[in-house]
């Protein structure tokens, strides 16, 4: 006897219309991180996993199906071959060398040159329609690296840049103004890490300019406090290196919110790695992070954010060195 007894009209072969598909490729700790979100978030209905260890990959793969009974329904597998990833939505990469001691950022970014010179091609040739989203390390560069090798137009290539920056910027000041992160309003641009930009001139909490918002809590503030906030902003990335070595389910989540508002088509607007070419008076072809506005067809626009000469500046100077590394890459 069947084991469902069909109703009239039943089609248990037909499926969703729209299945909306995700590549991971590096399984390490931010891809699983993000397959992890993004599986809890219900953002995929097949998540493909992809990466040069084989083993890894497989016990990865096994160790999520395994908990089916407890996630949404998503179709979930693995292979070192790329045509596994055929027909993606978003292919998120974070595979990549790690940065080895006293290895400067040009010397990761041209290893990893070599690394993505395997991976983007193959994510071409099986999702020609989908958008590449780069987390892997210096991400900026290796965002830029994507988009040329790639041949995508550059609302399809973006690097999740000062997302994580500034949801540890929002964070910090939400624990010290015992407020929602949620309502803080600020963002961290520019260059993703030790030289990114906090925008002051425009951060506000549930619309009240930060200045304001202190004075009337009577909360004493100099340019050093917030300066000093910035630096904790970098200190908090080198504290997780060193008490757990590497971090991940803070990018694992902020992944998440990409993916959504991508796949939901939410518009929302997020600080990102997008070409810069043309804003701030960038004039060369760098990704740095500004707040951008993403839908289904990838980055919709970028937000006129109005920024201070000081901020302008920093943010021209790395324009500057971003272009001096890419002229030094063989891509
Ligand atoms: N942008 C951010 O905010 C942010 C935050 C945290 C980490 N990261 C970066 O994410 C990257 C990954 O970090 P992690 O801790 O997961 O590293 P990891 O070493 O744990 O994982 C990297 C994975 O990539 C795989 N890999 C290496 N070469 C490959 C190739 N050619 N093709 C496919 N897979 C390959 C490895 O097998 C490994 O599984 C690093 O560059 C790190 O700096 C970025
Ligand atoms: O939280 C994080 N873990 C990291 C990491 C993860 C696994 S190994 C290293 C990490 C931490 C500290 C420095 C560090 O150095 C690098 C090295 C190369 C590079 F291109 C960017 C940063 N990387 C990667 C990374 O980008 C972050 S976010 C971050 C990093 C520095 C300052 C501010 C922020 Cl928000």
């Amino acid at each position: 006897q069947a084991l469902f007894q069909l109703l009239p009209g039943a089609c248990p072969s037909r499926t969703a219309t729209k299945i909306s598909k995700i590549t991971v490729v590096g399984v390490g700790n931010v891809g699983m991180a993000c397959a992890q979100t993004i599986l809890t978030q219900n953002l995929a209905d097949e998540l493909a996993l992809v990466d040069v260890d084989p083993e890894k990959l497989r016990g990865e793969m096994l160790d999520l199906q395994h908990a089916a009974a407890f996630l949404p329904r998503a179709k979930i597998i693995a292979n070192t071959d790329y045509k596994v990833s055929e027909g993606s939505d978003i292919c998120i990469v974070s595979a990549g060398a790690r940065q080895r001691d006293g290895e400067s950022r040009l010397a990761l970014v041209q290893r990893n040159v070599a690394v993505f010179k395997s991976i983007i091609p193959q994510l071409v040739k099986y999702s020609p329609a989908a958008i590449l989203l780069i987390i892997s390390n210096p991400v900026d560069a290796l965002t830029y690296v994507a988009w040329k090798l790639s041949g995508f137009p550059s609302n399809r290539v973006f690097g999740s840049g000062t997302n994580l920056d500034s949801s540890r910027f929002r964070g910090l000041l939400a624990d010290r103004l015992d407020v929602s992160a949620h309502n803080v309003h600020g963002y961290v641009i520019g260059e993703h890490g030790d030289s990114s930009v906090p925008v002051w001139s425009t951060l506000n909490i549930g619309g009240v300019p930060i200045i304001e918002f202190l004075k009337s809590m009577g909360i004493p503030y100099s340019q050093s406090t917030l300066d000093e906030l910035h630096k904790m902003v970098i200190g908090g990335a080198y504290e997780v290196i060193k008490l757990k070595g590497y971090t991940s389910w803070a990018i694992g989540y902020s992944v998440a919110s990409l993916v959504k508002s991508l796949l939901r088509d939410q518009r929302c607007i997020h600080p990102v790695s997008v070409c810069a070419k043309g804003f701030h008076g960038i004039k060369d072809e760098v990704y740095l992070s500004l707040p951008a506005q993403l839908g289904y067809t990838g980055v919709m626009g970028v937000l006129n954010l109005p920024l201070t000469d000081e901020e302008r500046e920093k943010l021209q100077q790395s324009a500057k060195t971003l272009a001096e590394v890419q002229a030094e890459l063989d891509i």
